[in-house]
């Protein structure tokens, strides 16, 4: 599948219809998904309506996004037979600011942030309509509440309807570590999963470059088939690479169809 995309940037965090991983792919010789690797390209039109979903706005039909609750016990979340898709990653790597940036035209949605690390204290559980569950979890590394490996574990291993698993990397500042630590966990669980970087605005060209292909290649050996082998790069400070993010998700929850997949 090609990966060409048209992407039409502005600076405004719901409408920032741009690729960050094809803008990098203009500066370098070789390419960074091989031709054999899964691809994730909508048209433009479908785009549109991945984001639609989000937006709470769907042919003439409405809905609106919610806060369900905060809970400390991964096994104690309410059942629901909705997909739900969940965001896991290092202390401050930015996965509540993504969901707000997700849930952008909710505002009576808030989603607190916070520059502390391990400021996520449980799962916090917001609902697009009667479409699908996101997942907010607590960071691990600094500042990690104690009841995470159980909280995290339990609900990564119990969670009926979890179609995906988005393992946040600070673009900035690479694997880490504990991003190691959790690979190891996603593979053991047999979890499937997609790798996003995000803070992209943060990190200059040639280090996001650095970075992704340290993690391409980490992924490529650790990960296996469980790894989605695109990653999704982000900023939720200026929107890039968000409408592509709410599209693979609402292809991922059954909303939209993407031709070719
Ligand atoms: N420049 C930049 N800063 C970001 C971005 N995303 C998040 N941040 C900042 O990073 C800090 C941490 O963001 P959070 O979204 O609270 O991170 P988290 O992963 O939920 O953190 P924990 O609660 O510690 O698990 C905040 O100061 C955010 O403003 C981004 O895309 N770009």
């Amino acid at each position: 599948m090609s990966i060409s995309f048209r992407g039409i940037k502005t600076d405004h965090c719901s409408k920032s219809f741009v690729n960050p991983l094809l803008e990098l792919q203009r500066f370098v010789s070789v390419p960074i998904l091989s031709e054999q690797q899964d691809v994730f390209n909508p048209t433009e039109d479908e785009v549109m309506k991945g984001v639609s979903f989000f937006s709470g706005l769907r042919g003439s039909s409405k809905h609106s996004a919610r806060f369900i609750g905060s809970y400390s016990d991964g096994g104690e979340l309410p059942e629901s037979d909705l997909p739900e898709v969940c965001f896991l990653g290092r202390s401050n790597v930015g996965k509540s600011s993504l969901i707000s940036c997700l849930l952008f035209a909710h505002p009576q949605v808030r989603v607190s942030v916070s520059s502390k690390p391990g400021h996520t204290k449980k799962l916090n559980l917001y609902r697009v309509g009667s479409h699908f569950t996101l997942v907010d979890m607590p960071g691990y590394g600094h500042g990690m509440p104690p009841s995470f490996q159980h909280s995290v574990e339990t609900y990564l291993s119990t969670r009926r309807r979890l179609c995906r698993t988005f393992l946040l990397v600070d673009g900035d500042t690479g694997l880490t570590g504990t991003d190691l630590t959790a690979l190891d966990m996603l593979k053991e669980f047999g979890i499937s999963y997609v790798i996003v970087l995000t803070k992209i605005d943060k990190a200059g060209r040639h280090k996001l470059l650095t970075n992704l292909m340290k993690i391409l290649e980490v992924s490529r050996h650790k990960a296996g088939h469980t790894c989605f082998s695109q990653p999704f790069l982000v900023s939720s400070k200026n929107g890039d690479g968000v409408m592509l993010l709410q599209t693979f998700i609402a292809y991922l929850t059954g909303c939209v169809q993407i031709k070719g997949l």
